[in-house]
């Protein structure tokens, strides 16, 4: 651990203020946080001032000039790929590895792997990928000598390890994929579906405890109200319990709207974005199963109030386990289609597995609330 006591002591060098924390390394989640001694609820883990920060504030302009219109992702990943200073070499030395990157972040992976991604982390990897393609064009425009894939690597590490962040006094909005900030030991907290309170304030950000915590546990901090999907295609994990994992029903429910029924929908803005998380279905997936299975005046109350739906539910659930069985029958054809593949490496054949059981079980779950 000693590159994380000279990171430490380069961290606390620019103003960072640890308490009763340190760097420690947990079996399949690379570096996190411990609590070195007992902390209440309340108490200051963490300062970071924001002169600390790596923002597009202080990518130099031999950077940002040459390269010219770039996201602030795309830029941040740039000036990290130009970055050989001594200053910041404690901090490299920290950064996960290209082979860690390679193993657990799905757009490392195989294309043959990633076509089995379940839909909603397939369409974030789309987008990621075409976020890094213009991202790559500008840069390598601009510097024709960096490697695509040292670029790649900073790239993954602004997308996996910066937090939310708007430079004080913007004088433009900006967009909030480009609101972010690289944050010197902040950037060790693992993720957690619940964790310590993260605060941005205008002298830089604190982290302090939502709870009471044992010395020697882990602390997290929470990313965000995030499924596994989203953790899996953006940071390459998952949670084994997440009260905010949820599958869409998208893929099974649209296709069995006729066209004026998308258009009834559409216009009520119901449609799109069915949702099955571990304790319900959401109230636009009843509004859309009840358009396929009610009477337009009836599916007409409905949504507007005049009638609670009580009567009709059976109906309703009918269509609903339908649905989620043949959910049920596809997910574990898939499960088997992994298991026969060739391609990627083990561990990425197991998470995929992972995540189409925990999707599996989501559905049987529903399934038996629903008393079937
Ligand atoms: C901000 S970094 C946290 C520090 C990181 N673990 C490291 O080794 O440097 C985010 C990355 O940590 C890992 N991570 C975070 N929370 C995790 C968790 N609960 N389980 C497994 N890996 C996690 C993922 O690789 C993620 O991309």
């Amino acid at each position: 651990m000693e590159i994380h006591q000279r990171f430490t002591q380069w961290a606390m060098s620019q103003g960072v203020e640890i308490n009763g924390i340190a760097a420690h390394r947990f079996p399949g989640k690379g570096l996190g946080i411990i609590a070195e001694k007992r902390h209440k609820a309340g108490d200051t883990l963490l300062t970071v001032p924001e002169g600390a920060l790596r923002s597009v504030r202080t990518v130099p302009k031999r950077i940002s000039a040459p390269i010219g219109s770039i996201t602030v992702h795309g830029l941040l990943a740039a000036d990290l790929t130009a970055d050989v200073s001594p200053h910041r070499a404690a901090w490299r030395a920290v950064l996960p590895n290209k082979k860690d990157f390679g193993e657990s972040v799905p757009l490392m992976w195989d294309e043959q792997l990633q076509q089995f991604l379940p839909l909603p982390a397939k369409k974030l990897l789309n987008h990621q990928k075409s976020k890094l393609k213009a991202d790559w064009q500008a840069v390598s425009a601009a510097f024709p000598d960096f490697s695509k894939d040292d670029y790649l690597y900073n790239w993954l590490i602004v997308n996996t390890r910066t937090f939310y962040y708007v430079p004080p006094r913007s004088k433009k909005n900006l967009p909030r994929d480009d609101c972010m900030a690289l944050n010197p030991f902040a950037d060790y907290f693992n993720h957690a579906d619940e964790g310590c309170e993260v605060l941005c304030t205008s002298t830089g950000y604190e982290v302090v405890t939502d709870k009471p915590i044992e010395k020697g546990t882990e602390v997290h901090i929470s990313y965000g109200s995030h499924s596994n999907d989203f953790l899996l295609a953006e940071y390459g994990f998952m949670l084994d319990e997440n009260k905010w994992d949820h599958v869409k029903l998208d893929e099974y429910i649209i296709p069995m709207l006729s066209t004026a029924q998308k258009e009834d929908l559409e216009e009520k803005g119901f449609l799109g974005e069915y949702t099955l998380d571990k304790e319900t279905i959401c109230y636009r997936t009843e509004v859309a199963l009840r358009i396929i299975c009610l009477p337009r005046g009836k599916w007409n109350r409905f949504v507007s109030g005049l009638d609670d739906g009580e009567k009709d539910q059976p109906s309703v659930n009918k269509q609903l386990l339908g649905i989620l069985e043949s959910y049920q029958d596809d997910a574990s054809k898939v499960i088997k289609s992994i298991q026969s593949l060739n391609v990627g490496l083990d561990c990425q054949r197991v998470t995929l597995q992972r995540r189409w059981t925990q999707i599996m079980n989501l559905l049987q779950s529903a399934i038996q609330r629903m008393g079937a």
